[in-house]
């Protein structure tokens, strides 16, 4: 069997399509334009090129980009203030922080001191409640992406049996979550888990978020299970290069999936692409506008 590759980047260039069309159409109907502030502290190269990014696509489907670059040595209260202000300011309806902080930063304080209303990247304790209670919430970028692709390889969810693998905040424990509102059977496992390689022989889903390269071995699958490959892992080759790999074999594993995402061009760009469309879902909600069908969870 070869499996169906899930293109996440044809996947991701329809949602940027469908958010620049409602984008356009707040600007018709209501003289609204989203805007989405990020907010960068440190030199971290891989942020610099993913806040990079996320101001472009801001731009490409109309919406109006604040970017704040910080320097690493920033004081938790600078970045505070700075929060603040986003929160009151009207024209700023998503704020993202991009991860991760420097160590004398408190992640979590940080975010919560971000307006729920506001975290498009739905990491704020009430986004995670509320996901948590089977509320609508802003839901964390990655895993929506995740649930998108699978919502269309898949067909409905109910009753099938996914094994998540790992249990991070922005990615594990709302994935879990989310495809237990969709009446999933969930198992979250990760890389303490004992007969892991038995668990994910069960699974009709695998959703790989450990952080590891090449960890989930393509022996280890049921055959025709759909697998979702969040890693993004930088591996060096024998002449010196490297490359990117995701969290499993994927060369091993694309004979015995039924469908798959590649590392690159997977999961990846959907976060960026599911992060717009939040950012336009914000806009909405806090001008009592109709939310648009189909843009997030
Ligand atoms: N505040 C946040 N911080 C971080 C998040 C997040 O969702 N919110 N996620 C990641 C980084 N990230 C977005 O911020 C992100 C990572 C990867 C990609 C992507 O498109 N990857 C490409 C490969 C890119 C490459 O060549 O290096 C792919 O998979 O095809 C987009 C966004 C951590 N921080």
């Amino acid at each position: 069997m070869t499996a169906r590759i899930i293109d996440g980047k044809a996947f991701a260039a329809v949602l940027l399509e469908s958010v620049a069309e409602h984008v356009s159409h707040l600007k018709q109907t209501q003289g609204i334009t989203p805007g989405l502030a990020v907010v960068l502290v440190g030199e971290d190269p891989a942020s610099q090129v993913y806040v990079r990014s996320k101001g472009q696509r801001t731009v490409e489907v109309g919406m109006h980009s604040y970017e704040y670059r910080l320097p690493a040595d920033t004081l938790e209260a600078e970045l505070l203030a700075l929060i603040e202000q986003l929160n009151l300011d009207p024209s700023v309806n998503g704020i993202l922080v991009q991860l991760p902080l420097p160590q004398h930063l408190d992640e979590a304080l940080v975010i919560n001191a971000i307006d729920p209303s506001k975290d498009v990247d739905g990491f704020h304790i009430s986004n995670a409640g509320l996901l948590a209670t089977g509320q609508r919430a802003m839901v964390p970028c990655t895993p929506l992406g995740c649930l998108m692709m699978l919502r269309e390889y898949c067909g409905n969810l109910a009753g099938l049996h996914a094994v998540v693998i790992g249990r991070s905040n922005i990615v594990g424990k709302p994935m879990a979550q989310l495809l237990l509102n969709e009446s999933c059977t969930v198992t979250v496992a990760h890389s303490r888990t004992r007969n892991l390689p038995d668990f994910v022989n069960g699974a009709d889903i695998v959703v790989a978020a450990v952080g590891r390269p090449l960890f989930v071995k393509g022996e280890w699958l049921k055959t025709g299970a759909t697998v979702i490959d969040v890693g993004i892992n930088r591996i060096e080759q024998g002449d010196g290069t490297t490359r990117l790999v995701g969290d499993v074999d994927y060369d091993a594993a694309k004979d015995i999936a039924g469908a798959i995402t590649p590392v690159p061009g997977g999961v990846g760009p959907m976060t960026i692409a599911c992060l717009l469309a939040n950012t336009v879902a914000a806009c909405c909600r806090v001008h009592f506008l109709p939310e648009p069908a189909g843009l997030t969870a």
